[in-house]
């Protein structure tokens, strides 16, 4: 597949990460950015450059800019577009908006992916409207799922609802992992130490968890012994509502979604 991604930053480098892996893609990059350009243009089958090339019909563009950047760049394109399958990976903005500043352009795919699409194990949530047909759904599937695990959303909306559980997810775990880390220098270990066993834990417990359908929370229990020592540290957390406060962010981050949405669609 020919694959153009506008935008050659932190998302975009893991998609084409996963796609590199895979292999059989020409992937052409744009970005402002020289360093990011040579970068990526090392990468086997990846070329990069400053300006955007003409596009065909028989082509794929990826928008991987800020959803800030998005309308200049969309109006730009709407030129050399040629009816090339579009793929926005932009948080919040709608296909209304996307259409409009393309020039009226229907075969777009909107999709939530997560950064470790970087090494196979991404998650991405895809939506398209009945206009895309299913040769389109397909090619836009194919290409995420060179990154992990795909999922069809039903409507739009589940575009914020995924952003805010796995598209930003990682940032959660990364938060928890430093949390961590901090807790194992405090006690002495060194920080190689300390991102060693936290890295070992985490990876440790997603297995654990992957290996059997018992509940997560039955897990939990599992290592929490009676009157022992975990229970002090969960009883710390639920008193401090880390829980609680792990459900209010993944919300606030829906609502951004939408307020990112109602904010840079209106012009
Ligand atoms: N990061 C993540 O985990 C995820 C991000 N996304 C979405 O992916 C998109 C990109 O995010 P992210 O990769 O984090 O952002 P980055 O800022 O890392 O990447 C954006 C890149 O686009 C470049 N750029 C700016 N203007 C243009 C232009 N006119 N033409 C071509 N390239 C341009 C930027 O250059 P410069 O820096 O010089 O401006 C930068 O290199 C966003 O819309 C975000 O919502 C979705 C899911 C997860
Ligand atoms: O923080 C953001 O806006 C992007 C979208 C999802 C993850 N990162």
């Amino acid at each position: 597949m020919q694959i153009t991604f506008i935008g050659g930053g932190n998302m975009a480098t893991a998609i084409i990460g996963g796609l590199v892996k895979q292999g059989g893609h020409q992937i052409h990059v744009v970005d402002p950015n020289a360093d990011r350009r040579d970068a990526l243009s090392a990468l086997q089958g990846v070329t990069a450059g400053e300006a955007v090339p003409a596009l065909s019909a028989d082509e794929v563009v990826v928008l991987a800019v800020k959803p800030q950047q998005l309308k200049g760049v969309c109006e730009a394109l709407s030129a050399t577009l040629n009816g090339a399958l579009v793929v926005s990976i932009a948080a919040g903005i709608r296909l209304e908006a996307l259409s409009r500043w393309l020039g009226g352009h229907t075969r777009i795919v909107r999709v939530m992916p997560n950064t470790p699409a970087m090494v196979g194990k991404g998650v991405s949530g895809l939506f398209a409207d009945t206009a895309v047909g299913e040769a389109d759904r397909k090619a836009a599937d194919a290409i995420m799922a060179a990154t992990g695990v795909t999922l069809w959303l039903a409507d739009e909306e589940g575009i914020d609802d995924i952003t805010s559980v796995s598209g930003s997810g990682p940032a959660y775990v990364f938060y928890f992992m430093e949390g961590m880390i901090n807790a194992a220098c405090e006690v002495g270990f060194s920080e190689a130490e300390a991102r060693r066993l936290v890295l070992a834990t985490f990876e440790g417990a997603v297995a654990l968890a992957q290996s059997t359908d018992t509940d997560i929370a039955q897990l939990r229990a599992n290592v929490t012994s009676k009157g022992g020592t975990t229970e002090r540290a969960i009883a710390r957390f639920d008193a401090e509502l880390v829980k609680a406060a792990i459900v209010q962010g993944a919300r606030d981050c829906r609502a951004r979604s939408i307020e990112l949405g109602e904010q840079l669609s209106r012009d």
